[in-house]
């Protein structure tokens, strides 16, 4: 499980989270949306370890998060970290030698899946294509817990419900959880079984799918039912 308590950012002067506190339980596939600048990536970084809590506390399997995080949580970012000099292929050779939990028999299979060749060279592949090689190489490690941020951004409208759903057949949900932050927010929907809305910093809402369906909504139905009440809970 996920666990924030009590959990602010801030960054020099300007506030990201405040006082934030959720649970995420294992084995799911979790939405984590909101308008641009709530907070969405900041939380994964924090689960990632890659940032610090200002005050509060972040736990992975009552784990409290420190460098040592990288072996239970896969984190793919939306900036560009693969070397463009290298082929497909070779960025899959360099993020194994960096992460032995990284499966290549599993690699192989996303990357045939995702229609992308060993010898293309990073530098030549288009925004999408990077976008799909980098979900590789985060989706081909064997952890708990694997974080996308923006994954679907730069891929056209067309393959969008393809990859969505492939993206659930790379994942053991009996072993793994995918934590997703994205604006596709009807694409990603059938996938999802919890969502957690962010708005300037705080939990907006935080709900089962089955639930929000259970009361004839769909999840865009919900949250501008939410962003009408403007109710902050968490
Ligand atoms: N390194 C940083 N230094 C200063 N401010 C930052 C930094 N990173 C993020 N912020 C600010 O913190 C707030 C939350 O940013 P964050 O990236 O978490 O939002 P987001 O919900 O992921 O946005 P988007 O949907 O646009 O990706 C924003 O106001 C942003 O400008």
């Amino acid at each position: 499980m996920i666990s924030f308590q009590h959990v602010s950012k801030r960054y020099i002067k300007h506030k990201a989270l405040r006082d934030v506190t959720f649970n995420l339980e294992k084995g799911k596939v979790i939405g984590v949306v909101g308008e641009n600048g709530s907070g969405k990536s900041t939380t994964l970084k924090l689960i990632a370890g890659l940032l610090r809590p200002t005050s509060g506390e972040v736990t992975v399997d009552d784990q409290k998060v420190d460098r040592g995080i990288s072996r239970m949580v896969a984190y793919m970012s939306e900036l560009d970290h693969v070397y463009p000099f290298f082929t497909v292929g070779e960025a899959v050779d360099y993020f194994a030698s960096q992460f032995n939990d990284l499966d290549r028999e599993k690699a192989e299979e996303i990357l045939s899946f995702m229609k992308l060749r060993k010898d293309q060279k990073v530098k030549t592949l288009s925004k999408g294509n990077k976008g799909r090689l980098k979900m590789t190489i985060t989706l081909a490690r064997k952890v708990p817990y694997i974080l996308l941020d923006e994954p679907f951004s730069g891929l056209d409208p067309m393959v969008r419900n393809a990859i969505v759903k492939g993206l659930i057949r790379f994942v053991d949900l009996d072993a793994q959880s995918l934590i997703i932050t994205t604006h596709e927010i009807r694409e990603i929907e059938p996938v999802l079984d919890e969502v957690l809305v962010i708005r300037e910093g705080q939990v907006l809402g935080h709900e089962l799918v089955d639930d929000i369906r259970s009361n004839g909504r769909d999840i865009v139905g919900w949250m501008e039912h939410l962003y009408e009440g403007g109710h902050i809970d968490g």
